[in-house]
């Protein structure tokens, strides 16, 4: 969904409504209500000094005469733009601070970020009558101390979210590339950062506007003649006991604005951070066109022997307002207890959406649906879009899952120990003494070296190898009786990855664990798998044991221009080794492109 969809979606709720009706008034107010009563506003009458409400003045005169109602709406103007200049300087300035320590680095932005908390540090009022007082009295002085009262908050958050993107492999990636720092930091760290700093900054010039009202109030901002609506509460706190109209409506109008941002604010928020649970509800439920997998039954020709057995299975993204793209279609298949199963296929043919649809950790907007579903001796519930119940509940028992990247797959911030141990507290019923015990066995079992010391490193101290080994070493806690292997080796070096393997293979053997493993490669699967299931453009076309494909059996024509590209001693030295080209298409079954494409491709 766009964010103009849902910009749409949310002005149809109360919260956006009211939103846009305080936006409208508020801009109404500021832009015309000087020109429709300014002059009314202005005219002193000493024959109605301090009139309390009438027909005439519903809310009352004030000492010169003059017309509440019609001075509160006309102070909207000097109001809101006040509010709203010390709000742009004040997030301009804080963006800028929160930004300098990266721009200039080491020692100096050290300091920087120490004042930034020292600022913090005060309240923001408080600091706002300070630098009031010091730059005087009058409207621009209060918004400029408003301003910087503002920055270092502003500051604080602005660092805080570009630091935790500053640490992303992208900014690296310009960095070597020679990008000036501040380059890197307007080009690549404040697109990312920029949503939750606009949303912030609504909600900020809510903040801004009682505050401008505060020091009008103390007689600190806007001078007479001039007025806005703390000058007005001023003016009516005084008769408050006689009169309260004349407190009361500007008083009202600085809460009406202000909450007016703060609703502006939450609905940036919904616009630019979608609820993606919800929208993936209401995507569903729009489009009719979901491909034809509806659910038979929960119990639909599963094999009940195996480990896991899905039947049907289909995954599909929004094509468009009413269609979805198929990405995986019909696909069955099983895996026996203790069996190592592997899954080949080109880039992008589904594996990894298989693997992740059966573990119920496909997000929004891909839909997924099957006819059955069966992990373990427990037939998933099919959902009334057919979406299997996920397989998560099983994570840390009876099911482990092993990603690509081991760097990404483990929290930088814990310590690697504490999360291998989690699985023993969270499902096994482990104290933490003897959940860190069962880790560091875990740790030892799948060769980490000195696991008691290296159970308190974290991430960044580890080797690739190693964190990978660590995460299998967590899903091992509970004992799984599946491990689910979405290309465990790829970002691993050969020496690393046949250890990966060794270590998967030991644990299939030594507890009887079934793997699924999925990969591109396939003489990583043949060697390891004791069957392969083979992908291509989003179906399953082969399913057929490791020995089979050795001895030449595959029927698929994609599958033997797979094993056509796997290199063997008699494979010529002096050419390239055999690829399959971008265009060859096996989608009709027709053998002929196997056979040539990949000798085509070694010419
Ligand atoms: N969130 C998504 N939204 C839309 N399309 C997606 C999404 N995730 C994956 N796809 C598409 O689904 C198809 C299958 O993706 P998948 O990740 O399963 O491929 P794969 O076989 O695992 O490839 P690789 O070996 O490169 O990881 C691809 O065409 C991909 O572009």
């Amino acid at each position: 969904m766009t964010a103009r969809q849902r910009l749409l979606q949310v002005l149809g709720t109360p919260l956006g409504l009211l939103a846009i009706i305080g936006c409208f008034t508020l801009l109404f107010f500021t832009l015309f209500a000087p020109v429709i009563w300014g002059e009314e506003a202005r005219m002193t009458n000493t024959d109605r000094i301090l009139e309390p409400p009438s027909d005439e003045h519903i809310f009352g005169t004030d000492g010169s005469g003059r017309d509440i109602f019609k001075r509160t709406l006309v102070a909207t103007q000097l109001s809101v733009v006040m509010a709203l200049a010390a709000t742009a300087a004040g997030v301009l300035g804080g963006i800028i601070l929160g930004l300098l320590p990266l721009i200039t680095g080491g020692r100096g932005g050290r300091y920087i970020v120490a004042g930034i908390n020292i600022g913090v540090a005060f309240p923001g009022l408080l600091l706002a009558i300070a630098f009031s007082v010091i730059l005087g009295e009058s409207g621009l002085a209060a918004a400029l101390a408003i301003a910087i009262a503002m920055m270092p908050n502003y500051g604080r958050l602005t660092h805080n979210l570009a630091a935790s993107v500053w640490g992303r492999d992208f900014i690296s990636a310009a960095r070597v590339l020679g990008v000036p720092t501040w380059k890197i930091v307007a080009r690549h760290v404040l697109p990312n950062v920029r949503d939750p700093l606009i949303v912030n900054a609504a909600m900020t010039a809510g903040n801004a506007l009682v505050a401008f009202a505060g020091l009008s109030f103390l007689g600190l901002g806007i001078q007479v003649p001039q007025y806005d609506w703390g000058r007005l509460l001023n003016e009516g706190v005084s008769r408050i006991f006689v009169t309260p109209a004349p407190a009361l409506v500007p008083g009202v109008a600085i809460i009406l604005a202000g909450l007016t941002f703060v609703l502006l604010g939450e609905v940036l928020g919904k616009v630019l951070t979608p609820d993606t649970h919800r929208s993936l509800l209401s995507r569903i439920r729009q489009r009719k066109n979901l491909p034809d997998t509806t659910a038979t039954s929960d119990e639909a020709d599963v094999n009940e022997e195996s480990v896991l057995s899905v039947r049907n299975l289909h995954v599909a993204a929004p094509a468009d307002k009413t269609n979805w793209r198929p990405l995986v279609e019909g696909v069955s298949f099983d895996v026996a207890p203790g069996e190592i199963v592997g899954m080949v296929g080109e880039s992008g043919s589904g594996k990894s959406l298989t693997l992740m649809s059966v573990a119920g950790l496909i997000e929004s907007p891909l839909h997924v649906s099957a006819d059955a579903a069966y992990f373990d001796g427990e037939h998933l519930k099919l959902q009334p879009d057919g979406h299997p119940s996920a397989l998560d509940k099983h994570f840390g028992q009876k099911l482990a899952m092993v990603f690509q990247d081991p760097m990404s797959s483990l929290n930088p911030a814990l310590q690697v120990g504490t999360q291998v141990a989690e699985p023993g507290m969270l499902h096994l019923g482990m104290s933490r003494k003897e959940a860190k015990d069962a880790a560091i066995t875990r740790l030892n079992d799948v060769r980490i070296p000195e696991a008691e010391r290296r159970f308190n490193q974290y991430p960044h101290e580890y080797s690739g190898g190693m964190r990978q080994r660590a995460m299998i070493a967590g899903g091992l806690m509970g004992k799984p009786s599946l491990i689910l292997a979405d290309e465990p080796t790829t970002a691993l070096d050969v020496t690393v990855q046949a250890e990966i393997l060794n270590l998967l293979r030991g644990i299939n053997e030594a507890e009887g664990t079934a793997i699924m493993f999925v990969s591109h490669d396939i003489a990583v699967v043949t060697s390891l798998c004791t069957r392969v299931l083979v992908m291509y453009r989003g179906h399953l076309v082969e399913d057929i044991s490791s020995a089979d494909l050795r001895n030449g059996l595959a029927q698929h024509p994609y599958t033997k221009a797979l094993m056509e590209t796997v290199p063997t001693m008699e494979s010529p030295r002096d050419r390239p080794m055999a690829s399959i080209p971008d265009d060859a298409d096996f989608s009709s079954g027709n053998s002929s492109d196997a056979e040539t494409a990949p000798e085509e491709s070694m010419r």
